[in-house]
């Protein structure tokens, strides 16, 4: 962990701030608008009842939040900057001076510009990169890094160690990669509506019933090769590459950016959503962010297999409130919350499994095991609701071994949310298969001697007063 130094705490400045804060960084900000704080704490409560529902261990402690009075103070020390000023040249070009004159020599200076090229902030000298980052920052994992490759590559390094996924693009040019794709997007849409073909609604309907849906999980290309079918890409473009010579799309040409366009699209925008405020539709785009990148991380997709690596490298505590060994450390994400305002019955099951397979691998039976055409099958469950589980709430899963001889295995899940008894239990047993007879069998001796191993160590462990599997 280190201290990042934000200048400039808006939409882009204040989802920095929380995703170095929530990964256990301690920030410092300079902003001079008054309401800067009130902002940036909004932004922060998002992240903190988003962000960590990510994932099934838990993220680092959170780092201190220091406003301070001047770029000068907010850049000493850093081991990051990160400057999010608005996108006019000038303002960057006097910023980026402010901080090169205070920062340690050396350290990375990201400017979250959606379309200048380093060349173009470091014309005054300045040393600083893209590091272009997308809304809402503490979830979407994409930054482009522009700039001086071995800057670009320490800054690589830190933002993969922050949950984030570096592109480094090859060349600078305007915009980057993303922001010069939805700018041709963003053009034709206004096309659409200026023309009155669409409204801003039904051009929204058309992005996300179809092709949204698709691009979050395949992107185009290869949603694309899928589309040519069985001939994959070469059908595709033979298919569809002589359209693009069609007139389609107006791509050339900009629509007027005048007041009427501005009201236009603005008043078409206020008639779709203007009955929610921008902090319900953010609370909203987040809980279906969450849903939509655990829902992927399940294959690794995508955003899913940055969620993945970035959960492989947090550490899970290695003993429970009980002192028996942890299985799952997560913080209940919003998707787990049902009508009556708690943790619904299903996600209870999609835990317990989740910490009976890291003990599987805790006793060796993992994926390499499980690959050798050997694993375990669930025979039965039987959970205990002792008190509720909110969203929000940090679940410590401990798993104790009741019985079992390693082809039988009889585990107790127990769900610790800070109390002195357990929220949960979840009695279960796994016996252990063939996968290529789907019968049981003995295990692997080494993964026996584990799991023999477990039991002798728990035995001492209170047992619960009642148990239901093996009565
Ligand atoms: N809003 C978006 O969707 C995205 C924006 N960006 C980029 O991020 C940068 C910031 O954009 P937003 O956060 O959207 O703008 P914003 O308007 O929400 O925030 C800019 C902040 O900078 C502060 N500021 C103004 N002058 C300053 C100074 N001299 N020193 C320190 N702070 C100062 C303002 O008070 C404001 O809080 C721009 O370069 C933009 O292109 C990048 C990705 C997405
Ligand atoms: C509209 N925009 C150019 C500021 C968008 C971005 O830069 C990235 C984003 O979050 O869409």
């Amino acid at each position: 962990m280190g201290r990042a130094a934000i200048v400039g705490g808006g939409v882009i400045g204040g989802g920095w701030a929380a995703r170095f804060l929530l990964n256990g960084w301690d920030v410092a900000i300079f902003d001079p608008d008054p309401e800067a704080g009130r902002k940036i704490g909004e932004v922060l409560a998002n992240a903190r009842r988003s962000l960590p529902g990510l994932y099934e261990r838990g993220l680092p402690a959170e780092g201190s939040l220091t406003f301070c009075a001047t770029v000068e103070e907010t850049v000493a020390g850093a081991d990051w900057v990160q400057e999010s000023v608005p996108e006019r040249l000038d303002l960057k070009h006097r910023v980026l001076a402010q901080v090169m004159a205070a920062a340690p020599e050396g350290v990375v200076i990201g400017s979250s510009t959606s379309g200048f090229k380093p060349s173009e902030l470091n014309e005054k000298g300045a040393t600083a990169i893209v590091a272009h980052p997308f809304n809402p920052v503490y979830l979407l994992p994409l930054v482009e890094l522009v700039g001086e490759a071995d800057r670009t590559a320490r800054a690589a390094e830190t933002l993969r160690g922050i949950g984030m996924f570096p592109l480094t693009v090859r060349k600078e040019i305007d915009a980057h990669i993303a922001d010069r794709f939805l700018e041709a997007v963003w053009r034709e849409a206004l096309w659409l509506v200026k023309d009155g073909v669409a409204t801003t609604e039904e051009i929204d309907e058309a992005i996300r019933m179809g092709f949204g849906l698709r691009w979050a999980q395949m992107g185009m290309f290869e949603t694309y090769r899928i589309a040519g079918g069985e001939a994959g890409m070469r059908h595709f473009m033979a298919q569809f590459g002589p359209c693009l010579t069609w007139p389609w799309t107006k791509l050339m040409d900009v629509p007027e950016f005048n007041d009427e366009l501005v009201d236009l699209i603005a008043g078409q925008s206020d008639a779709q959503s203007g009955h929610r405020s921008i902090r319900e539709l953010e609370r909203l785009r987040d809980d279906n962010l969450v849903g939509i990148m655990r829902a992927l991380k399940r294959t690794g997709s995508g955003a899913g297999g940055v969620i993945r690596d970035h959960e492989a490298r947090l550490p899970l505590a290695e003993t429970g409130p009980d002192g028996l060994p942890v299985t799952v450390e997560m913080q209940v994400p919003t998707t787990y919350v049902d009508y009556n305002g708690h943790m619904n019955e299903a996600p209870y099951m999609e835990v317990s499994a989740r910490a009976s397979d890291r003990f599987m691998e805790m006793i060796g039976a993992d994926a390499a095991y499980i690959a050798g055409g050997l694993s375990y099958f669930t025979a039965e469950n039987h959970i205990r609701y002792f008190s509720e589980i909110d969203i929000g709430d940090r679940i410590t899963v401990t798993t104790q071994v009741l019985g079992g001889d390693g082809r039988k295995l009889h585990l107790l899940n127990k769900f610790w949310t800070g109390g002195e008894t357990p929220a949960a239990t979840v009695e279960t047993l796994l016996l252990h298969v063939d996968l290529s007879t789907r019968r049981v069998v003995a295990p692997r001796a080494d993964v026996a001697e584990k799991a023999a191993a477990m039991a002798a160590a728990h035995a001492g462990a209170p047992r619960p007063d009642r148990l239901v599997i093996g009565r």
